[in-house]
């Protein structure tokens, strides 16, 4: 595998640039409206709109991709439907059953991969099969879909050809290059095969064709080259592949720009959609783009608060919040600590008294870009600091096993202020497979933040105790 230089004119330098984890605005209101218990949604002093992280998706998954280390195993089951009922299932446990060109098979196991990943095990027979079949696949984030598509495309190119052959659309410039990387990795030892990235900045001269086997980019700028600018004739594409749907769609423009690339492909060209949720809209999306499709599924694995120690503690103030987190840490040890905070403000305030009172801490936040914040979480991960302050929607998904105290200094609300459960849950519960014991505490502030709580609780069925943290006896009870 190899790439153009030509093809590739934007360096990676410019890539750290572009930090698409800069500062978002979000709308916030001045008066909030009445909650439907008629509390108030309290405004914090000197809050400002952009203080808020916004729920950025494209910089979530590309920091999942950053910070991952390995496949994220799972012991759930697939699900599979195939578009023809009547035909045999095929699945594979090794990647020699596939038949793969030997330059690929070397490309496999150099990257060290054994044997096939859960979805892969479905996914792969069914993309390589003859005649070529649609897929809509879908798997949390890390179970492998990448390497699976990336292995159909370079097992369908023809070398002998010099014209793009397969496709591939990524959400973002970022993801695009993530991705690029993976396909030059597996297609290291098959140099006759080359690729080109299809994204902004990568001029190319009027009036050429594109002789790369492989293009990936983003869809504004493939539609461009294979409509406007015909650097690409997308009659002769075999494979195209819509990467991250789920992200897609939350960008304005992406899902119609993706419908007028696929509309310009052949009828017999294969479809491959991958997502890493299936939500109504992305499903309505992926229907559109894959005619006839197989779907595979691979649920993810339930998060439960069966092994949690909930706590709450009342506070009147930011301050006593503090003081509170202070005499839990006094009376109870602490390995390793995730804080969040609903604003950005908040978050800096509290890692710098933290830090005062001697903590080494950690700071993840919005206006950080993505490279920076995936250090921040190497570092965690690997002990460095004891305490990671984090906003709310920064840490989403992000999985720390060995973080075993998880405070909400602020509670999780949604942007009409409603208990986020979802946010919850992923914050302070664990799979069952780890199933290892967790304590949670929660801030209280105001008759707002007790009636979230209050909501919190009905809606898991579960209890929340309340906690005195002037009592250091009773903090060192929860702390056994
Ligand atoms: N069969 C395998 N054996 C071992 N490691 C694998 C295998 N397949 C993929 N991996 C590795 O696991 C990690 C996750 O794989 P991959 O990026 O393909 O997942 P993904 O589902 O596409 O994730 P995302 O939704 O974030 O794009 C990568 O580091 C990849 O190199």
């Amino acid at each position: 595998m190899a790439t153009d230089s030509w093809a590739l004119a934007v360096d990676e330098q410019e890539a750290a640039a572009q930090s698409i984890g800069g500062l978002k605005i979000t709308e916030r209101e001045e008066n909030p409206k009445p909650q439907e218990n008629g509390t108030q949604k309290p405004v914090e002093n000197g809050d400002k709109a952009e203080d808020e992280d916004k729920d950025d998706k494209a910089a979530q998954s590309l920091l999942n991709k950053l910070i991952r280390s390995n496949l994220v195993n799972t012991t759930n089951q697939v699900e599979v439907l195939q578009r023809d009922p009547n035909s045999p299932l095929y699945s594979v446990k090794s990647f020699e059953e596939l038949r793969l060109k030997p330059q690929l098979l070397q490309g496999v196991y150099s990257m060290g991969f054994n044997r096939p990943s859960k979805i892969q095990e479905n996914a792969l027979p069914m993309m390589l099969a003859e005649p070529p079949q649609n897929l809509i696949a879908q798997s949390q984030s890390g179970t492998g879909k990448t390497a699976a598509f990336v292995l159909a495309m370079l097992s369908h190119v023809d070398p002998a050809y010099n014209w793009p052959q397969c496709l591939c659309v990524s959400p973002t410039y970022e993801l695009a290059l993530q991705t690029g990387k993976v396909i030059e990795q597996m297609g290291k030892f098959y140099p006759e095969v080359t690729l080109a990235y299809a994204i902004r900045g990568n001029k190319l001269e009027r009036g050429i064709k594109l002789q790369d086997q492989i293009v990936i980019g983003t869809p504004g700028t493939v539609l461009d080259w294979c409509s406007k600018l015909k650097f690409i004739d997308p009659r002769k594409i075999k494979v195209f592949v819509l990467d991250e749907a789920d992200v897609m769609i939350a960008t304005q423009g992406h899902q119609d720009q993706s419908i007028r690339i696929q509309r310009m492909l052949p009828k017999d060209c294969q479809m491959l959609l991958f997502s890493a949720t299936f939500e109504e809209t992305v499903w309505r999306f992926a229907q559109r783009v894959v005619p006839d499709p197989n779907i595979i599924k691979l649920k993810r694995e339930e998060e439960t608060l069966d092994t949690i120690k909930q706590y709450y503690v009342l506070c009147n103030s930011k301050e006593e919040k503090f003081t509170a987190l202070c005499n839990i840490y006094g009376a109870i040890t602490i390995a390793q600590a995730m804080i969040f905070c609903h604003t950005r403000k908040t978050a800096g305030w509290l890692a710098g008294e933290l830090s005062r009172e001697g903590h080494q801490v950690a700071l993840l936040s919005g206006e950080m870009m993505v490279e920076q914040r995936a250090a921040v979480i190497d570092r965690f991960r690997d002990g460095k600091e004891k305490v990671l302050v984090t906003t709310n929607v920064c840490a989403r998904g992000i999985d720390v096993e060995q973080v075993s105290v998880v405070i909400n200094f602020d509670l999780p609300v949604d942007k009409d202020g409603n208990p986020d459960n979802e946010t919850y849950l992923h914050r302070i519960g664990r799979t069952g497979r780890f199933g290892k014991r967790g304590l949670a505490v929660n801030m209280v502030d105001s008759k707002f933040s007790m009636n979230v709580l209050n909501r919190i609780q009905e809606h898991f069925n579960k209890k929340i105790e309340k906690l005195d943290t002037d009592d250091l006896d009773e903090i060192e009870k929860i702390g056994n």
